[in-house]
Formats: C-alpha cells, structure tokens, sequence
C-alpha cells in the first residue's frame, strides 16, 4: 500500500451557491424587496463580524452565467456553525427569493508534501494562517471541485509518496509562478462532499484563472491525475454592486 500523506486541517468550509427568482423579486412589492435587503445586509454584517473576531470568514460574490447567481463562502471553526450560518440566512425575508443551486462541504486543507522535517507545523505562524485564511476582498472568484484520478495506470493513490512529492513539487513550482496575482485555498472533501478537494481562487484579474488552470493543465499532477467538476467564476458584491444588482 501506498502511504497516505499527513494532512493539517484548518475551517470547515461551505459554499453555498443560490439563484434568484427573479420572477418573483420583480412582482413583489418594494416594501418587502427593502425588508430583505435589509436582512441580507444584517445576515452580512454579522458574517464580518467573525472576520473582525478572527473566528471565521466570509466571501460574498455574484455569479455569471447559469449555474447560480451568488455565491456565499463560508470559513468558519465548526460544522455546527455552518450550519446554523445557512438556518440564519433561510431565516431572512431575502432568502425566500432564492433557490438552492450548489453546495460544497469541505475544510481547509494542507498536505505535508513540502512540509520541513523535524518542524511542528502548528507553531509556524505562516502555516496556521493557511488554515485559518482571511478571504481576500479580490474583484474575482473562482471556485470548481476536482478529484485525482484512480483509473488503471493513472492511480494517484497507487503513486508512491515519492512520485507524488515530486509531482506536487513541481505543482506548487507553477504555482508560486503566479504569486501576487491569485490567492487559492485548497479544501479537502473526502468523506464531506463529492469530489475530493475544492478548489477556490481569488484575483483582480479573471484572466489569472485561465492561464493559472491552463497552466496547470500540463503538468503532471493535472494532466494525467485531474479530474474536474464545474466551473463557478463571479465578481465581487461590494454594496454598490448589490444595490445595482437588484434595483428592478
Ligand atoms: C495559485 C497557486 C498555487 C500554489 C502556490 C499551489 C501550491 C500547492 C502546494 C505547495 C501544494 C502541496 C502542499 C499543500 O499546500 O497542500 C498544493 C496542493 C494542492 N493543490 Fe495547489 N497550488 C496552487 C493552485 C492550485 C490550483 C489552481 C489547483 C487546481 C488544479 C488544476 O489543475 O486546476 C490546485 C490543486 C491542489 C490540490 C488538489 C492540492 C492537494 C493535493 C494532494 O494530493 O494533497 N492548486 N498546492
């Protein structure tokens, strides 16, 4: 058997993607439209303040395209919290204007494959901040999940650690390539959602994700062990943006 690699785990993590019925947003009086912004932005205001208590995070962003219209990723120290995060919000007036279109179960996630020998990961300062990451206000998201193949010679799991330390290695060369221009969490699912990992990158510039995926593409770790669900790319709703977004 293969050895599994060790794993640190920070936040639990929910994305929670939702559409709007806009058919019935449009036909409902003004009084109640305002009624649930307001309890949007309240339900907002108390998501920053996990952030401000540094018990959590909260990213807020529009979604193009079909899949949904916005998506709320949730950080936080517990499954219990995400939970009550996602009663708290179907308890808004804004919520019944919404349908479920996505969610994804995860927790944030570093392998050891490039950790120091000999060091206790949990006393690097730099480390414990991966796993308890503040979202970036970044103007872009994106989000897919993935898995690593198992399929006759393409077994990822069957890879010695070595093979798979090398591959990572060289993952993470591409990706430090990309430093400054794209922030990305990686969250682990197994045993939590469908696919193995999420993950969810963040920059200024949309056109960081293509290259960095593309990129990415032909290297080894992807290009013969990745596996790759939908797609969610979206941009950030800052107040303004919100109040466009839904001024009918
Ligand atoms: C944007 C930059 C970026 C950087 C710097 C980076 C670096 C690293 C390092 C150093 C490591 C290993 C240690 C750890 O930290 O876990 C990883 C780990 C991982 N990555 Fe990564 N990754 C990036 C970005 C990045 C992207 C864009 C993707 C999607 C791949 C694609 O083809 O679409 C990805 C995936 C992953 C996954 C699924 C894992 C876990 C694999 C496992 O088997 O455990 N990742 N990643």
């Amino acid at each position: 058997m293969s050895e599994a690699v060790q794993t640190l785990e920070g936040w639990y993590a929910l994305h929670d993607f939702r559409s709007i019925d806009w058919q019935s947003w449009k036909a409902s009086p003004p009084e109640l439209r305002e009624q649930a912004m307001e309890e949007l932005e309240q339900f907002l205001r108390q998501c920053a303040q996990a952030g401000e208590a540094k018990t959590g995070s909260t990213a807020f962003y529009s979604i193009v395209g079909q899949k949904a219209d916005i998506v709320f990723m949730h950080l936080r120290e517990t499954l219990d919290e995400l939970n009550e995060l996602e009663a708290n919000f179907q308890k808004t007036a804004f919520a019944d204007f919404t349908i479920p279109a996505y969610s994804y179960v995860s927790v944030v996630e570093l392998s050891s494959y490039m950790a120091k020998p000999g060091t206790n990961p949990m006393e690097d300062p730099e480390i414990v901040a991966r796993l308890k990451p503040q979202l970036p206000q970044s103007r872009h998201i994106c989000f897919y999940p993935m898995n690593k193949k198992r399929d006759g010679q393409d077994n990822w799991y069957m890879e010695p650690m070595e093979r798979r330390r090398e591959m990572m290695r060289n993952h993470g060369l591409i990706g430090r390539s990309y430093a400054g221009r794209v922030k990305q969490i990686i969250t682990g699912s197994v045993g939590f959602d469908d696919w193995e990992w999420g993950v969810t990158l963040f920059s200024d510039d949309p056109l960081v994700f293509k290259k960095l995926v593309y990129e990415m593409r032909f290297d080894e770790a992807s290009a013969r062990y990745g596996e790759f669900g939908g797609f969610y790319v979206g941009n950030l709703l800052d107040k303004p943006k919100l109040d466009r977004l839904f001024t009918v």
